[in-house]
């Protein structure tokens, strides 16, 4: 895809594509659930049709048509062993979720995906698994996937994560359903919160306190109607792109606000930056609100500890934010962003320097001395969609042009990416 810099503001209201974690959960509990669930604003995204996949493969039935989907639930005991491979594609998420419920089944199953995936950690799952008296091991040895689970009776555990992941949270609660006693994770910092409030929702039993999750086994979920909020990490990209350019503004409508997750805003606000929320609600399980934007005078902000996990995937947009800023921005303790997609932090590093941005990389981190000059160049997006997409924004904002290589992966979470871009910035 090539980028030309935009000289003229960006104008208009958006509606961006309904939450990719969310989604990914939807069909998981719809899956164990009894009765029927409605998903409207479904993510189509190629990581979401992953996990239709997977459960597809064992035995339930999904329904989709425009931005919805029915899933007829079977109940926690209803899945059947999949008939072949599970194919989890590019998605972490599917992959680690789907291991903590495929621990406890009654079959045994294997987990595999693209190579991309194949050489994220799996380790922090596979251990606390085995705690619990899970069969799951790496296949090649090498901690990664593929996978190979043999179902059993699973014990309840008290885990002390080393890691704020939602994945891994997520996961052992998972796995907790099908315990023989209660289940906790406790986490150095909290991280998103959408399995446990879905859990909730789907009248299932989860208590939280402060950053502990406990959840008790065997519940009987119940089948419910979900409204996919808008992903925040989708909005992200436009968000930015209204702070940088002159005389923008925008209006992204019934986007996802959950705390744990929009720390995007937080931070984009102390760096200067002109957001308003509006017509703020709270009316199912998630909060949202309409968010309005506009171009905004940036400065540099340091980012760092509990706020890592509330926007750990904007990581990528909010340093091109922080090239175009002035000042200094240090952001640190992401070294998780090295066993992503990519390892988004020296692709981010070796990319901007490439547009020209005064940006040193850091064990866990980068520092960026932002607000020169960025030049537009060819941009290897390493088939990681959160580099296209951010780098894409760059290009908005780059003299001359930027090509951005293998962009198509934008499709793993953002379908209609460049159509949206397209008619927001329509002169
Ligand atoms: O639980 C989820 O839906 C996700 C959790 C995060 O991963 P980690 O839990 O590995 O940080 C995030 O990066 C990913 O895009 C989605
Ligand atoms: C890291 C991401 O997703 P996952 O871990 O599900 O592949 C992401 O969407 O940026």
């Amino acid at each position: 895809m090539k980028i030309s810099k935009l000289t003229h503001p960006l104008r208009g209201e958006l509606k961006v594509p309904g939450d990719k974690s969310i989604s990914h959960r939807a069909v998981m509990l719809g899956s164990l659930a009894q009765g029927d669930t409605e998903v409207s604003d479904f993510l189509e995204g190629a990581d979401c049709l992953s996990t239709i996949d997977c459960f597809r493969k064992m035995g339930i039935d999904i329904e989709k048509t425009d931005h919805k989907i029915i899933i007829h639930g079977k109940g926690l005991h209803g899945l059947k062993k999949p008939y072949g491979i599970l194919d989890c594609g590019n998605s972490g998420t599917t992959m680690r979720l789907i291991s903590g419920i495929l621990s406890g089944q009654s079959f045994e199953s294997t987990l595999t995906g693209d190579p991309s995936i194949k050489k994220r950690p799996m380790n922090r799952i596979i251990r606390p698994l085995k705690m619990m008296g899970a069969d799951i091991k790496s296949i090649n040895s090498n901690d990664c996937a593929p996978l190979s689970i043999v179902g059993k009776q699973l014990n309840g555990i008290e885990y002390h994560s080393p890691l704020a992941s939602a994945q891994v949270k997520s996961c052992i609660l998972l796995a907790g359903l099908y315990a023989d006693s209660p289940t906790s994770v406790t986490e150095p910092y909290v991280s998103r919160n959408h399995t446990e409030l879905m859990l909730s929702y789907f009248e299932g039993d989860v208590k939280t306190l402060e950053t502990t999750a406990m959840i008790q086994p065997e519940p009987h979920l119940k089948g419910q109607k979900v409204d996919v909020p808008g992903d925040i990490s989708s909005a992200a990209y436009f968000i930015a792109a209204a702070l940088m350019i002159p005389g923008s503004k925008i209006l992204l409508k019934n986007v996802g606000i959950n705390p744990t997750r929009s720390g995007i805003i937080t931070v984009c606000k102390s760096m200067g930056g002109k957001i308003e929320l509006i017509s703020q609600r709270n009316d199912g399980y998630e909060p949202t609100a309409d968010l309005l934007i506009q171009s905004s005078d940036l400065h540099g902000c340091v980012i760092g500890g509990g706020m890592i996990p509330t926007l750990i995937d904007e990581i990528p947009i909010i340093a091109v934010l922080a090239s175009f800023a002035s000042g200094i921005t240090m952001i640190k303790d992401a070294q998780e962003l090295k066993v992503k997609e990519s390892n988004r932090l020296d692709i981010m590093v070796k990319e901007l320097q490439a547009m020209g941005v005064n940006v040193e990389g850091t064990d866990d981190g980068m520092i960026i001395q932002g607000g020169n000059p960025m030049n537009g160049t060819e941009i290897e997006s390493y088939l990681d969609h959160r580099i296209a997409m951010a780098f894409s924004i760059a290009g908005l904002v780059c003299e001359g042009e930027t090509t951005i290589k293998h962009s198509n992966c934008i499709d793993i979470s953002y379908p209609g990416f460049y159509k949206d871009l397209a008619e927001l910035s329509q002169d």
